[in-house]
This record gives C-alpha cells, sequence and structure tokens, in this order.
C-alpha cells in the first residue's frame, strides 16, 4: 500500500500519544519471565510489539487481552521448547529473544525480512552468547540465526556497545536468570546510552537487582533471581510522536498531544527541547505538548545518539528551517531498518532538501521557501523513513507517493489517521 502526501497548510487538533513501543516490548518480555501473572495497562499494537507477543507466547507465556490491558501468565526461567521463532522486521525483539534463547536446547530465529533486519548485524551479540558457552549459527552475523543454548552458567563478559545497545540489553534480560553472578564489561563506546536505563528501570520494576556504573560501562549482575509478577503501565512513545510533533513545526499549527511524560527515561523526548532552539512556539506541561507553529524555524546542532529515533524527524524539520543544522554522533542510524544516512538522505534529495551525509552526520541546508515535491518515495522498509518524509510532503509543493508506505505499522500503525485527525491531506492508495 502506498500513501500520497498533499501540501498541507494547516494542521489542528488533539490526539493521544501511542504507546511507547520501547517499554511494551520490555513489559512484555519481563512479564513472560516472571512465575504468576502480570497485568501490562495500554500496551502497543505494532508489529513489534506483536512479534514479542507471539514470541513469548511460542515460548509458553499465556497472554489474555482486552482493550485496556493485557494479563500475562508467564514461563519462569524455564521457556518452552520451541524450534522457531519469527520476530517479523523487530531489532530489539531480536536480541533480547536471542538472549532468552539460550535457556532452550534448539532455537532457529528465521528470516522474514532479508532486506530489512535480515541486513542488519548481530555479530557482537553472538560473541557475547559465545563466552557463556552458547552455540550459535549464522550467515556472516545475520539472520537466520541457530541458538543451541541450556548450557549458560553465567560469568565474565565483554560486549561492545559501538553498533547497538540491544545487545547489551539482551544480556541485562538473561543474566539474572543464570546460576552463577555474572559481570558485563562493555568495549569501545556504547551508543545509545539512554536505551540502556529504560532496560534497568523495567528490570527494577520486575524486581531485578543489577549493579551498574554511573557510564553503563560495566555492570554486576548476581544470578539465580527471580523475575517479580507485577502491574505495568506503558507511558507514550516519544519516537512516533516525534513526527507528529515535527509536522506541526513545519506548518501553521495548533497541535496538543497527550499523555507525554516530561520525566521520562526516553531520550527521544528532547524532540521537544529540540523544536524549542529551533524556535518553534510549544509548551509542555501535565504531560502534554502543545505546538503553534507557524512554520518558521531555525537550524541547530544536535547529537543526534542522545535520541536516535527521532533524528530522522528532526531532520524533517530541519529541511524548512533558515540555516545549515547539523545532526552529529548518529553513525548506527546506518544499522538500523535501513541506512538511515544514506538511504533516508536519498529520498530527502529527490523530495528537493538540501542535504550532506558524513560517515557518522547529517547536514541539512534549510530551504525555507519549500522544497518541490512531486515525486516517488522509497520506504526502504523503514518506518521512521515513512513518517519523516511524510513531514516533508505537507510542506513540499507537491504530493509525495511514499511506495509501501504500510511498513509504518511497524511501530506506529495509527500515523496517517492521527495525521488525518489533525487535518493532513493523505490518502491510502494501492
Ligand atoms: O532497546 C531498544 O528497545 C531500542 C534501542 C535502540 O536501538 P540501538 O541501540 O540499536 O540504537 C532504538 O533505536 C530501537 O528502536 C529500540
Ligand atoms: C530501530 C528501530 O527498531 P528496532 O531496532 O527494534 O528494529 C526503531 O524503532 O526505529
Amino acid at each position: 500500500m502506498d500513501v500520497i502526501v498533499r501540501p498541507t497548510p494547516s494542521l489542528q487538533g488533539e490526539i493521544g500519544a501511542l504507546s511507547s513501543k520501547n517499554y511494551t516490548t520490555r513489559y512484555l518480555l519481563t512479564a513472560a519471565l516472571a512465575d504468576g501473572k502480570s497485568t501490562i495497562y495500554y500496551p502497543a499494537h505494532s508489529e513489534d510489539s506483536d512479534a514479542m507477543r507471539r514470541c513469548i507466547a511460542d515460548l509458553g507465556a499465556v497472554l489474555e487481552e482486552d482493550d485496556e490491558k493485557i494479563v500475562i501468565t508467564g514461563f519462569g526461567s524455564h521457556p518452552r521448547s520451541v524450534k522457531e521463532l519469527n520476530v517479523g522486521n523487530a531489532g530489539a525483539v531480536l536480541r533480547f529473544m536471542m538472549g532468552i534463547a539460550s535457556l532452550c536446547p534448539d532455537v532457529t530465529f528465521v528470516n522474514t525480512y532479508p532486506d530489512s533486519l535480515g541486513k542488519r548485524p548481530h555479530d557482537d551479540l553472538i560473541d557475547a552468547l559465545g563466552q557463556l558457552g552458547v552455540r550459535v549459527e549464522h550467515r556472516e552475523g545475520k539472520l537466520p540465526i541457530r541458538i543451541q543454548g541450556g548450557q549458560a552458567k553465567g560469568g565474565k563478559i565483554q560486549v561492545s556497545g559501538s553498533v547497538s545497545s540491544q545487545y547489551l540489553s539482551a544480556l541485562l534480560f538473561l543474566t539474572p536468570l543464570l546460576e552463577e553472578d555474572s559481570e558485563i564489561e562493555v568495549l569501545h563506546d556504547l551508543k545509545s546510552k539512554v536505551v540502556v536505563g529504560q532496560t534497568l528501570e523495567v528490570l527494577q520494576e520486575a524486581g531485578i537487582v543489577i549493579h551498574a556504573s554511573e557510564d553503563y560501562m560495566s555492570f554486576r549482575i548476581p544470578g539465580r533471581q527471580s523475575y517479580q509478577p507485577r502491574t505495568y503501565t506503558v507511558q507514550g512513545d516519544y519516537p512516533g510522536s516525534a513526527a507528529v510533533l515535527a509536522a506541526a513545526a513545519v506548518t501553521n499549527s495548533d497541535v496538543t498531544i497527550h499523555r507525554l511524560k516530561e520525566q521520562s527515561k526516553q531520550g527521544e523526548r528532547a524532540i521537544v527541547d529540540v523544536l524549542r532552539m529551533m524556535e518553534v512556539p510549544l509548551t509542555h506541561e501535565n504531560d502534554t505538548v502543545i505546538v503553534k507553529g507557524n512554520g518558521r524555524l531555525k537550524a541547530i546542532e544536535f547529537d543526534g545518539d542522545a535520541a536516535t529515533d527521532a533524528v530522522l524527524a528532526m531532520v524533517a524539520a530541519a529541511v524548512f528551517a533558515e540555516g545549515t543544522s547539523r545532526f552529529y554522533n548518529v553513525e548506527n542510524l546506518r544499522y538500523k531498518e535501513c541506512d538511515r544516512i544514506t538511504d533516508y538522505l536519498n529520498e530527502l534529495s529527490k523530495a528537493g532538501a538540501h542535504v550532506e551525509e558524513r560517515q557518522a552526520e547529517i547536514i541539512v541546508h534549510g530551504r525555507p521557501e519549500g522544497v518541490e515535491g512531486g515525486v516517488e518515495i522509497n520506504a526502504h522498509f523503514d518506518h521512521r523513513v515513512i513518517m519523516a518524509l511524510t513531514v516533508v510532503g505537507l510542506r513540499a509543493q507537491k504530493p509525495l507517493l511514499i511506495k509501501d508506505a504500510h511498513h509504518v505499522a511497524k511501530s506506529y500503525p495509527q500515523y496517517f489517521d492521527h495525521l488525518e485527525t489533525l487535518g493532513a491531506s493523505v490518502e491510502w492508495v494501492k
């Protein structure tokens, strides 16, 4: 399915933010790893969160869901033995489940998205699991991946954090369940460090004790712990909402988004500060962001690693800013659903934006006068590319046709409905 995005000068109205993807995947996992019943209020519904639902159900968790909540009876530290798991296109779900699969005798993760997740690297996690004595068969660090576990005991583990924080998070979910205590040392840099804060927050809520150094580069994890059944509430999602806020920033708008916690540990809450720095009129009080955009924005410089899943939306806003913006420390955007530097900038250029890439930077020469549009956009299987190009399309001179825009459902199936509610001219076409 494709989407036509037509120029839309103004956006108005109120929406509730979608539920956080990262908290939903984590709560589903900690609920599954507990013995007993946990309840999660307002879990996200998207392809990625459904992938986690599917995997924990395959491993023996029992899920009962209504409109408001999901009740999960977990399998504790004894997942059922399964032959295959299918994580769809969800990177975090794959990495977390690779950790848990180490408790199973023989599981193969199948490759259902060869052109997206199938191209992403998992070597650093494979290496770390190897240090625990887990046998992993793989295709040059990529899917399909077969894990023969059951023998991991704990101990000293080194893991690189220079490509993804998800490898470290996977080890943090696994090691408390092992017989012996573990020590994890993070090698090189730790990218997306803020997301590890979300992992630690959820582990603590689940009753797990982890001793973390302040810089998150070393951890001591007591073994033989048990995840406790809990009641969790999922907060609103900043990465998805960042695209809606960017759309409001580049148009004449009066847009309100509820359920965005000011004190959230989601790094992508930085979208609010970034738009403020761009001089977009907005307020953030009582978990509600109100943007009263006038279409005028100023260029900025920003360390994108602090808000990895909101960078594409920030860049889309910068396309219309006065001056040159620079988003640096973003190399690991290259290892996501597509190469979010080269592939994304190619699509932005097609639409008429003036952008340049470096290995770890995106540079945007703003065009307050607008961009031409009138072209077909390749989504590269990437929900965040789809959302960000939509922002650009709203302010282009001619419509954008975004091919395969249904991949938006990876994280935010209701994105186009939300934009339509706000008055955007968007239309699904076959
Ligand atoms: O742990 C998580 O849930 C995530 C970590 C981040 O990935 P990286 O650590 O690979 O940057 C983020 O981009 C992804 O959407 C979700
Ligand atoms: C990169 C993302 O997700 P994942 O790594 O879990 O596939 C994302 O949601 O933007």
